[in-house]
């Protein structure tokens, strides 16, 4: 039948559906007892990379939120304010209903959350805490060298972005320009925090396929050192220093690099 055949789709303002997202993301698996439950292992991956790698300062900007909070649910603790930012409009509307208490449907996720990193507040706080960190949400489109446009703001401690970069590129090029367009938004110093689908070139959501850039943990090194070494030129240009220091440093999670669907890693 026509309905069930999955669709190739480019575009994500037109064709991303939140909540078809939504659904597939939140959907609880089975497990071998029967019971049902969220299954959101990048999560805890992401975790363990804000705690190997340190992650915490006053901002943090999350780069292609989505429609969710998945990616700063780490940073609730770590950080005083939080940015989300996505290209989609629709996403942003349903951040901003869900900051302003007007959805719950971030629940099952920080309740899960809650639950695999053992927290002691209850959802609702946690839920409740984050609201009231974020300090902005905007629209963002990494193709761009300004990412931001016109909007200004500070420079953050740490980026986080997942399942962003490689939605947006078509190849390891591509993905590495966008790597470059994002780090200078970081402070002296900051970290980037990417999470990052390997070794697949789409992913479905509903009927509709996007597609992404086929990525290997070498290119992805390849391409933050190509960052690293592009931000030590220009900053030896600009500051003619004998010895320039390299303006940013990362943390990326698959640093130690963690598979997407288990916690074993593959570095
Ligand atoms: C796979 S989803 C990831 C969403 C969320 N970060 C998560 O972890 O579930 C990819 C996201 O990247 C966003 N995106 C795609 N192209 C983009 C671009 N050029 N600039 C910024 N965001 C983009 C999409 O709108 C979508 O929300």
């Amino acid at each position: 039948m026509d309905t069930e055949k999955k669709q190739h789709v480019t575009d994500y303002v037109t064709d991303f559906d939140p909540r078809a997202y939504m659904d597939a993301i939140y959907t609880p698996e089975k497990d071998d007892s029967g019971n049902t439950a969220l299954n959101v292992p990048y999560l805890n991956n992401l975790n363990k990379a804000f705690i190997e790698g340190d992650i915490r300062g006053q901002r943090i900007l999350d780069i292609g939120s989505g429609p969710c909070i998945n990616s700063v649910l780490p940073a609730f603790q770590r950080f005083e304010e939080i940015y989300l930012s996505d290209l989609v409009p629709k996403n942003l509307t349903a951040l901003k209903n869900w900051r302003s208490g007007n959805s719950a449907n971030m629940l099952p996720v920080v309740e899960y959350f809650v639950q695999s990193e053992g927290i002691t507040i209850s959802s609702e706080e946690l839920d409740e805490l984050l609201r009231n960190k974020i300090s902005g949400i905007f629209e963002i489109d990494v193709r761009r060298r300004d990412p931001l446009g016109d909007r200004q703001i500070p420079e953050v401690d740490a980026i986080v972005s997942s399942g962003c970069l490689e939605s947006a590129a078509t190849d390891y090029e591509s993905f590495s320009n966008y790597v470059s367009n994002i780090t200078p938004l970081l402070k002296q110093g900051g970290k980037l925090v990417l999470s990052t689908v390997l070794y697949r070139t789409s992913y479905g959501v509903g009927s509709k396929v996007f597609m992404t850039a086929y990525l290997t943990p070498e290119y992805i090194r390849h391409s933050l050192n190509l960052v690293a070494m592009t931000s030590y030129t220009k900053n030896s240009f600009r500051r003619r220093k004998r010895q320039p220091t390299v303006r940013h440093s990362y943390a990326l999670l698959p640093k130690r690099l963690f598979d997407l669907n288990g916690n074993e890693e593959i570095d």
